[in-house]
């Protein structure tokens, strides 16, 4: 992809509104090296190691060392904002930003978080999430990332990155590596095959350490049966040595196991490095007896405390940084990005005889305990660990406090006062009495939800990943109850990942679905504006919604995942396995209509192995722009709109076996009534090649590209080839 006007505000937003700059690496590490010769072998192991849990203001501590003027290190969650602050935004989780397939509400989300770490006194912010990727759609922690395609994934990670970083403050692109369930996690192995690694799960890794990411934090899980955090391979080998990463390693909390496996398998970074869950501590005294013994080289603990320092300096950190106040009201405008990535995610699903929008009804009913807040508290679930209410997050590390939560019923209630239409409400989950509130309304708005999130915490006895993919709360029977008294049944969906819907979609009277997904405190405004048509919905899926659980072809598993399924995840595996999805991967309507016409390619495209000079994300020629793409888009209803035009190519047969399609370009293009616009895909060496595993190096094959466009993975309307010799 890589759209000019995103290039235009890459360049733009390196230097933040507080003007603190990104450096360059190398300017960084220079700097680090410079501050390494200076310090003592017990200032680099303080540098290095966790103070401990709970032993400090952030999650994760260091110990300052006074000489260089470094501070005390304070690392704090997590990917949606700050958690444990008093008066932080709680920005909408990864998975909603990556279905507003908007890379600019993307980049400012990620600049606003940033700004708001920054603020709080945080160094390391630690997200955004790529691992999980979601190769089962009951993984327990999705939500907290961009979904299962890469491609996605790997521009929300950069846009995320570069916004965070714009700010001042270190990101860290986690969980390293194939962490994709929460069962088990800390005992099994993910197996993966060398080209499954770099296609799938290695691939938005790569695209958050080209983004500058200055930091990495390595997995609880095994890969191909050793430690991730002590594995050689993938953090010496495809991270530091064929990503080149410059920066450092932390550990996920106490995801180490021993001192000298972690510390000579590049890990540079224990955390939190205390006895926190039983554990024992292995860094701090111990790895100085480890580099007193040469069990650990002097020039590695050199090299740990470079890369850590590197990562600080990178961002300017050295300078006018913020003492931590965690407890601080950082918030500013920054809802504003909430409701605009709430609202702009929200996908139609289905919008049966123009339900939607709204028009001034004279009458509305409101179903569903998730229509209000918690009724307990809106924060009363530590780590937001209950499903009571409204949803707009997971559970677990990856959430923040509500500053204050817009339940839909409370913007629904205001939105009905301003128009003299009258509402009503069950906020229960119970058949029972439901006929008597809906009956006789315009419209009937049912709210049903599906939660999950990280394995310490077990909700209703789903223990992180979800158990099913139903609704939870009898959600089927409940839209059944509603239908059944009212035949202008709208569905409102929170969840974290793909429902089944077939019961829904099978019951007469419901006439819209709304995927309202995980929209955080602004859920009710959004959800007002879509529904009244203040905007046309313009998210699309981020993931397939099946017919039924087994379709996907996988879920999570007891011991050790053998990851059978290879590249084929998601719409590759229903496109290769010829299954229908109930709503495919990319699709969402909206209130107008887009016609596609018009493809041109150009293409200077070559056949053969990427030769550039390796350079952070990897060989630099992957990074360069190949062939382009363009089309027309044009708004060809009666309402202003947004289109998201996606582009998938088909490798060509010299390659070897490939997903069906794979996607490799998307833009966001908001259109009046009948205007046109001109889409424009650039397509990067990597976005044509495979991992080609004999010669180690990426490959465009030759011969010719199919390349779609459509408006979802199953919807395509443009077809053109690339040529490769
Ligand atoms: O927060 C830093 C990283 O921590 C990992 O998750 C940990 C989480 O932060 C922590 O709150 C939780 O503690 C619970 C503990 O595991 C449990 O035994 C105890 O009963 O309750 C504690 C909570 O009160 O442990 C989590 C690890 O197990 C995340 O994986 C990582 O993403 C975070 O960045």
């Amino acid at each position: 992809m890589l759209i000019q006007k995103s290039l235009l505000l890459a360049a733009a937003s390196l230097v933040a509104a507080d003007g603190a700059a990104v450096r360059d690496w190398s300017e960084a590490v220079s700097k680090a090296t410079a501050a390494v010769a200076k310090l003592s072998q017990q200032d680099k192991i303080n540098i290095v190691s966790g103070v401990g849990w709970n032993k400090g203001p952030c999650v994760g501590n260091t110990a300052p060392v006074s000489s260089i003027g470094y501070p005390q290190l304070c690392i704090q969650d997590g990917p949606l904002g700050v958690r444990y602050g008093s008066s932080v935004t709680a920005f909408t989780p990864g998975i909603m930003a990556a279905a507003t397939w908007d890379i600019d509400l993307m980049r400012q989300r990620g600049q606003y978080m940033g700004a708001e770490a920054k603020a709080c006194g945080i160094h390391n912010l630690l997200g955004p999430v790529a691992g999980p990727l979601g190769k089962s759609a009951q993984g327990g922690r999705n939500w907290e990332g961009f979904g299962p395609d890469p491609y996605l994934t790997g521009i929300a990670m950069s846009e995320t990155i570069e916004g965070m970083q714009s700010s001042g403050v270190q990101a860290c692109a986690k969980h390293f590596i194939m962490n994709e369930q929460e069962l088990n996690r800390d005992t099994m192995s993910s197996n993966v095959d060398d080209r499954t690694m770099h296609e799938l799960y290695l691939w938005p890794f790569a695209d958050a350490v080209k983004a500058k990411v200055a930091s990495v934090m390595c997995s609880y899980n095994k890969v191909n049966g050793s430690w991730a955090c002590e594995n050689s391979h993938i953090q010496q080998g495809l991270l530091k040595e064929e990503l080149a990463f410059p920066g450092f390693v932390m550990s996920d909390w106490n995801a180490i196991h021993t001192t000298t496996g972690s510390a000579n398998n590049g890990m540079d970074m224990d955390m939190p490095g205390s006895d926190y869950n039983g554990r024992v501590v292995l860094w701090g005294p111990q790895l100085n007896n480890a580099v007193n013994s040469n069990q650990v080289s002097k020039a590695r603990l050199d090299e740990m405390a470079r890369r850590v320092l590197a990562a600080w300096y990178l961002v300017g950190q050295e300078s006018g940084f913020p003492n931590i106040n965690i407890k601080a009201n950082v918030q500013g405008n920054h809802k504003e990005n909430v409701r605009a990535v709430a609202r702009d995610g929200i996908v139609l699903l289905k919008n049966e005889n123009n339900i939607l929008p709204l028009k001034k009804p004279k009458k509305i009913a409101v179903v569903g305990s998730a229509a209000v807040k918690n009724p307990k508290g809106i924060n009363s679930c530590t780590d937001r660990g209950c499903n009571e209410g409204a949803l707009g997050m997971g559970w677990g590390s990856g959430t923040a406090d509500y500053p204050y939560f817009i339940a839909p019923y409370d913007a629904l209630q205001t939105r009905a006062q301003a128009d003299g239409t009258q509402i009503s409400l069950s906020n229960t989950d119970s058949t029972g009495s439901v006929s008597g509130t809906v009956s006789g309304a315009d419209a009937a708005i049912v709210v049903i939800t599906s939660d999950s999130g990280e394995g310490y915490i077990t909700v209703e006895g789903h223990a992180g990943d979800r158990n099913n993919l139903d609704p939870w709360h009898n959600g089927n029977q409940l839209v059944q109850a509603v239908a059944g008294a009212n035949k202008n049944t709208i569905v409102v969906v929170h969840s974290v990942g793909p429902v089944i819907l077939e019961t829904i979609l099978s019951t007469p009277g419901v006439q819209a679905v709304v995927w309202a997904g995980l929209p955080s405190q602004e859920s009710g405004n959004a959800l007002v504006d879509v529904l009244y048509g203040l905007v046309s919905p313009s998210g699309k899926l981020p993931y397939t919604i099946a017919e039924k659980p087994a379709d996907y072809g996988t879920a999570p598993v007891r011991g050790n995942d053998m990851f059978t399924e290879g590249l084929y995840i998601d719409y590759r595996h229903f496109d290769k396995a010829n299954i229908k999805p109930r709503y495919e991967f990319g699709f969402g309507l909206s209130y107008t209509n887009f016609t596609y016409a018009d493809i041109k390619v150009t293409s200077n495209a070559k056949a053969g192995p990427a030769t550039g000079d390796v350079a952070p994300g990897g060989r630099a020629d992957l990074w360069e722009t190949v062939a382009t793409v363009t089309c027309t888009i044009t708004n060809s209803g009666a309402v202003e709109g947004a289109e998201v035009p996606q582009l998938y190519i088909t490798l060509p047969a010299s390659a070897p076996a490939a997903p069906p399609k794979q996607l490799r370009g998307f833009t966001k293009i908001k259109l009046a009534a009948g205007a046109s616009e001109t889409a424009t895909f650039n397509l990067r060496r990597r976005d044509l090649s495979y991992w080609d595993t004999a010669k180690q190096n990426w490959i465009v094959p030759s011969g010719s590209f199919e390349v779609n466009v459509g408006a979802s993975s199953r919807d395509l309307r443009l077809k053109s080839t690339i040529e490769a010799a």
